[in-house]
């Protein structure tokens, strides 16, 4: 589904992502852990085409996208999740998840379609709270406000930056289920993480990122059993 070969980014003169290499199949979570700085929110921000690479391929779907402006690769049904959730203060939930969604639905045959009904069924506190500000919910809810503002653009492939950042234990297990449940859908999702047993939780591969590259991956259960990378590269 997507597929990243010897992607190198730069900011300035400072080589962050140093030939990184993976995919993600159709239909799969796939995990990217790594320590603070390792070069996971760079790895999503090239791939949305935030930060473009300077070398390397990116494809989706057999075709490059690495070089098209981020607007085009969201058309394409690359959905964003963003690291701090990146809630429109001045709107209301409602306004949140329409607002955005306006000119960049899409339906793709096969594809579970997204409106604002299927995203209050998913998350049914939004419909309760759909008046409300954004910024007056919890920030679970906010999570799940980002999430449902991102598959109102109807994603088939969805970029998720540390959805469990700054969440109490309970919401982050609920993090996990939602995941799982979007992947029933038929949703391909690159899940960034700094929370080790949620991604090995909600993951079907985890990549473990080191420097800019992958050093290391492998099955949730195949991590779990390895104390050595856990400690070397995670700090559990
Ligand atoms: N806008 C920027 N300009 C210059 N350097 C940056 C910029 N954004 C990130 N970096 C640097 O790039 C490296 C990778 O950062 P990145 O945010 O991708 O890491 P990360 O693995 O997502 O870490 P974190 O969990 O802290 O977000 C870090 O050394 C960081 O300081």
């Amino acid at each position: 589904m997507l597929k990243l070969d010897e992607v190198h980014t730069y900011y300035g003169n400072s080589h962050i992502l140093q030939g990184l290499s993976f995919e993600v199949p159709q239909g799969k979570c796939v995990a990217l852990l790594g320590r603070n700085g390792a070069g996971k929110t760079t790895t999503i921000h090239s791939i949305a085409g935030l930060t473009p690479p300077r070398k390397g391929t990116i494809t989706y779907r057999g075709k490059p996208v690495s070089g098209l402006p981020s607007y085009k690769i969201a058309r394409l049904g690359i959905g964003l999740v963003p690291q701090g959730r990146r809630i429109f203060p001045s709107l209301t939930i409602r306004e949140n998840l329409t607002v955005p969604a306006k000119d960049s639905r899409q339906k793709d045959k096969g594809h579970k379609s997204w409106d604002l009904e299927s995203v209050y069924a998913l998350f049914p506190v939004l419909r309760e709270r759909e008046h409300n500000m954004g910024t007056q919910l919890s920030g679970g809810q906010q999570q799940m406000l980002a999430i449902g503002r991102a598959l109102m653009t109807n994603p088939q492939f969805i970029l998720m930056d540390e959805p469990s950042e700054g969440l109490a234990p309970v919401m982050i297990e609920q993090v996990g289920d939602i995941i799982k449940k979007l992947k029933e859908t038929g949703l391909s999702i690159l899940l960034v993480e700094q929370n080790f047993y949620l991604a090995c939780d909600a993951a079907d591969e985890v990549l473990v990122m080191n420097k800019g590259q992958i050093v290391w991956k492998g099955t949730p259960g195949e991590l779990l059993a390895n104390e050595d990378i856990q400690h070397q590269y995670l700090g559990v």
